[in-house]
């Protein structure tokens, strides 16, 4: 609690205050100030007394309690249509943005939506429904989410494209826990503005609605409260308009303004600790990978007739080769050329419609796909480097918590903890590195604890995307002898996607060159290698 109020701006902080003093004054008011605020048992607008605390309306019914019951009213108008309203663009932004085909659909009813004259929809159905409190609510719930569904689908769309994301989709598999743990934080802002909007234009709306005279009929708001008073002519015959007008509207502005502050932006969106959802659940998990009958298999990776294609355009033509067990194989050519392509395909990263040909990985089937590889077996099967150790990890999660949601081997926490420490030791960081976030390493660190992230689940097969692409050149060589040190030890499969051809022509058993998406075999490969040495000589004697 104090941890939270810490993070609290003071104008948060103000805002806060205001909207909880507003609250009180309309849950607890009526409790201790019991006359109804229906009744008409007074005189006409009598002033302020110590009776009539705000004096009496036009039809002599008590101003402060009909204020009380009034600001109820508002506030659980905005709160229901707050919340209706931002659950419904938060998970429909979330399920257009990250489903490809509901995405269309989702967002083509948003745009219909948002071209209505929203307002003159509202006096519609207003008028038709008979201006009750909840037909009030869903129409102006359902008219007012389709703006911030738009932009959290777009902040979604760009998001699901982050390697974080993908790792996190192969390792989880399941949609709602990428959306929940790797997404949501990032549109939570966007969630949290939207909900501040949402309350305030609800307020407003439920008072200008009311003020025209659609409200409910049967119940007391401050929007019927002002239409009331401005209806009445007599409110502005004497100082009636003091106790009549200025409450109510004072009330609105309050509570407009108290949102306000509260949306205010927070000190630091960061998400503290490590999280493991669903641990029990996983838990009841199987503890060890299933039994592996590809160790028969000759190859590790058989790849035949393997063609990419993204709509007419080719990306790589029909290519066959086999990895042999234990064996590091390069994958070299220019930039463009399909490397990458190449290797997302071989860990099932490419859309099925894609791709045609066979790909079988530790004697599971990834292409084509009879959709029942588990992600257990899958990082059992294979681990994948990706080529940014920054964009590979979540920025808002520290690595503790995503070593311990990749685990699957382990099911405490405390076997989760000592195996992410071993992996950690083996490319020489220390426990500390759990409790840290991304950025509090550094770029050498980080493709470090990559490569421990990657071991961690004994995978047979690792498929590394340029793994020192983004490093300096003395950090580079540093971890690029590491990885190569621990695929020797554990004796795994490599298959290294890079542009450094004097590095994988030293490491490599085997050498797969790809130019612009066609594998080069005899003397065109011996040539392209050849050159590539020359190029590098030339380079290193400048
Ligand atoms: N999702 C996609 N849709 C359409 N074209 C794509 C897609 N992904 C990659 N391409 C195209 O495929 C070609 C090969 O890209 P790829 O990233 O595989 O090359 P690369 O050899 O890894 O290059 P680099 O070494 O520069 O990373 C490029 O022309 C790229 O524009």
């Amino acid at each position: 609690m104090k941890s939270w109020l810490a993070k609290l701006t003071a104008s948060q902080r103000v805002g806060m205050l205001l909207f909880v003093l507003i609250v009180v004054f309309a849950l607890a008011g009526p409790l201790i100030h019991t006359a109804s605020p229906f009744a008409i048992d007074a005189e006409r607008l009598l002033p302020p007394s110590e009776q009539y605390w705000l004096g009496t309306n036009a039809i002599g019914q008590d101003l402060f309690s009909q204020l009380m019951h009034g600001s109820r009213t508002t506030l659980y108008i905005g709160l229901m249509v707050a919340l209706i309203s931002t659950f419904l663009s938060a998970s429909l932004g979330l399920l257009s943005g990250y489903s490809n085909r509901l995405g269309l659909a989702i967002n083509g009813l948003a745009n219909m939506m948002l071209v209505l004259p929203s307002l003159l929809l509202i006096l519609i159905v207003a008028s038709f429904t008979g201006g009750g409190t909840w037909q009030l609510i869903l129409t102006l719930s359902l008219l007012t989410w389709p703006g911030y569904m738009k932009l959290i689908r777009a902040s979604v769309l760009s998001l699901k494209e982050r390697e974080f994301v993908k790792a996190a989709q192969l390792y989880q598999g399941k949609t709602w826990y990428v959306l929940y743990h790797h997404l949501l934080p990032f549109i939570w802002p966007l969630v949290r503005t939207k909900f501040i909007i949402a309350f305030q234009t609800a307020v407003a709306m439920e008072a200008s609605l009311s003020f025209l005279g659609i409200g409910n009929p049967s119940t007391v708001s401050l929007g019927k409260m002002l239409q009331d008073a401005f209806s009445r002519t007599q409110t502005f015959l004497n100082d009636a308009w003091q106790w009549s007008i200025v409450p109510p509207a004072l009330v609105i502005l309050f509570v407009t303004v108290a949102l306000a502050l509260i949306g205010e932006k927070a000190v630091t969106a960061n998400r503290g600790g490590i999280e493991l959802p669903g641990k029990e659940r996983r838990a009841k998990r199987k503890t060890s990978l299933p039994q592996q009958p590809a160790g028969d298999q000759p190859s590790a990776v058989a790849v035949r007739d393997l063609q990419v294609a993204y709509g007419v355009k080719t990306i790589i033509y029909p290519i066959s080769f086999e990895v042999k067990r234990g064996q590091i194989t390069s994958l070299v050519g220019e930039s463009g050329s399909g490397k990458t392509t190449m290797a997302r395909t071989l860990y099932g990263l490419t859309p099925v419609e894609s791709v045609s040909g066979s790909i079988v990985v530790n004697g599971h089937a990834v292409y084509p796909s009879d959709g029942r590889l588990s992600t257990l077996q899958r990082w059992g099967d294979a681990a994948y480097i990706f080529q940014d150790p920054r964009s590979s990890f979540n920025p808002i999660m520290t690595l503790g918590a995503q070593f311990y949601e990749t685990m699957q081997l382990q099911t405490s926490l405390r076997e989760k903890k000592a195996a992410a420490v071993a992996a950690l030791a083996e490319v020489q960081l220390g426990e500390h590195v759990l409790a840290l976030y991304p950025h509090q390493l550094s770029g050498g660190m980080l493709s470090r604890a990559l490569i421990a992230l990657a071991l961690v689940n004994k995978p047979k097969v690792l498929i590394a995307d340029e793994p020192t692409g983004a490093l300096d050149p003395i950090v580079k060589r540093e971890v690029f002898d590491l990885l190569v040190s621990k695929v020797k030890e554990h004796r795994l499969t490599l298959l290294l996607i890079t542009h450094d051809l004097p590095a994988a022509l030293h490491i490599s058993d085997e050498i797969i060159v790809l130019q612009d998406g066609v594998q080069l075999h005899g003397e065109q490969k011996q040539r392209y290698l050849h050159n590539g040495k020359q190029l590098f000589q030339q380079a290193v004697s400048v």
